[in-house]
């Protein structure tokens, strides 16, 4: 008998990049009835960047997230109601705002180097008597053996399950595999390791499998890979692929389909897709949240995304760096100008 893996939806918070925040609670309502029925224990919902991402700088919700994660609570009968929190953008007083909504399970998110910005945050959800797991965002910038270092941090504050994040869909299997092996010789009994994963290079369903064999038993997915950038691995082939390795998801593969098709599909404007501009994402290893805000920067000061998201992956940025992509944009902008000759009349 294989171990079980804990599949996590995610639809309706990494979902919410690929909808512009514009989830409304008709939606949420149906989603979660759809994924609480086909088995999923744990469903995320809040604004993309997290608690409380509703701001100029991230892209202003349609409908306040704190009615959003109440609707969920109350629509779901057996599964329980996550949320994501960023400290710096998220404060202890907005997971508290969550709690009280129906929240149980929040996962707190940092750069893979910055754990530390997160003690405060897992010891308030401990004591709030929350479920914890820890985002170490864009792993593939740091090695396997720092990235161990990082997560023993957040397991020290109360951190029950460190994920390998693959933010930019950047990894490979053997990288995602490593740095679970990693997580896991650091961390042993004292938390479990989670992979998410993204489709930039069409690897999300292998990299979450390669991670379940390395030891990770909690994995991420979205329905029709509803997320930010390519997207995310789809739940429904998370669920269909692990049921043909034998791995117990504790979810029905026909109910999760119907969900992904009836449910999830119709509303979705904009199928994420692997095309030049998020492949150029995994390549240079940019965070996925960016994709939306480089395409509006490239259509302003007309020039291209992809060479915008190219330089802001050379120069390096991490979240909450939004702001730097107008930088980029008006910098290629002005090298442009610059390079068109001067017709001497
Ligand atoms: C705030 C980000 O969207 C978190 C995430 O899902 C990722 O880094 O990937
Ligand atoms: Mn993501």
């Amino acid at each position: 008998m294989n171990a079980p893996v804990r599949l996590t939806d995610t639809t309706l918070r990494d979902g919410s990049h690929a909808v512009k925040h514009q989830f409304t609670t008709a939606q949420v309502r149906d989603v979660v009835a759809g994924l609480d029925a086909a088995g999923i224990e744990i469903i995320e919902v809040t604004h993309g960047d997290g608690l409380p991402g509703s701001t100029f700088n991230y892209g202003f919700s349609g409908t306040d997230e704190l009615s959003l994660i109440r609707t969920a609570a109350e629509t779901a009968a057996r599964a329980r109601i996550a949320v994501l929190l960023l400290p710096g953008l998220g404060t202890v007083a907005d997971l508290r705002a969550a709690h009280d909504a129906g929240a149980s399970v929040v996962r707190i998110a940092t750069h893979c180097t910055e754990a530390d910005v997160s003690i405060q945050h897992f010891g308030a959800a401990r004591d709030l008597g929350m479920e914890t797991v820890g985002f170490l965002m864009l792993s593939h910038r740091t090695t396997p053996e720092n990235l161990a270092k990082q997560g023993r941090i957040m397991a020290d504050a109360g951190c029950q399950c460190v994920y390998v994040v693959d933010s930019a869909g950047a990894l490979l299997p053997d990288g995602i595999a490593d740095r679970v092996t990693a997580l896991l010789t650091e961390l042993g009994d004292d938390a479990q390791v989670g992979v998410h994963a993204h489709q930039n290079l069409s690897l999300g369903i292998a990299n979450s499998i390669a991670g379940y064999h390395a030891g990770a038993r909690q994995i991420d997915g979205t329905l029709c890979a509803l997320g930010a950038g390519a997207g995310n691995s789809p739940t429904e082939i998370l669920v269909t692929a692990f049921e043909r390795l034998g791995v117990p998801t504790g979810v029905d593969t026909d109910a999760i389909l119907a969900v992904a098709e009836d449910v999830a599909r119709p509303f979705i404007p904009r199928l994420p897709v692997a095309d030049r501009n998020s492949i150029i994402q995994g390549k240079y290893g940019v965070y996925n949240s960016f994709l939306f805000h480089a395409e509006a920067a490239a259509s302003r000061y007309g020039v291209p995304a992809h060479e915008i998201l190219a330089r802001v992956g050379e120069a390096g940025y991490v979240g909450g760096q939004e702001d730097m992509i107008i930088d980029v944009a008006l910098t290629i902008a002005a090298e442009r100008s610059r390079a068109v000759p001067a017709i001497i009349g």
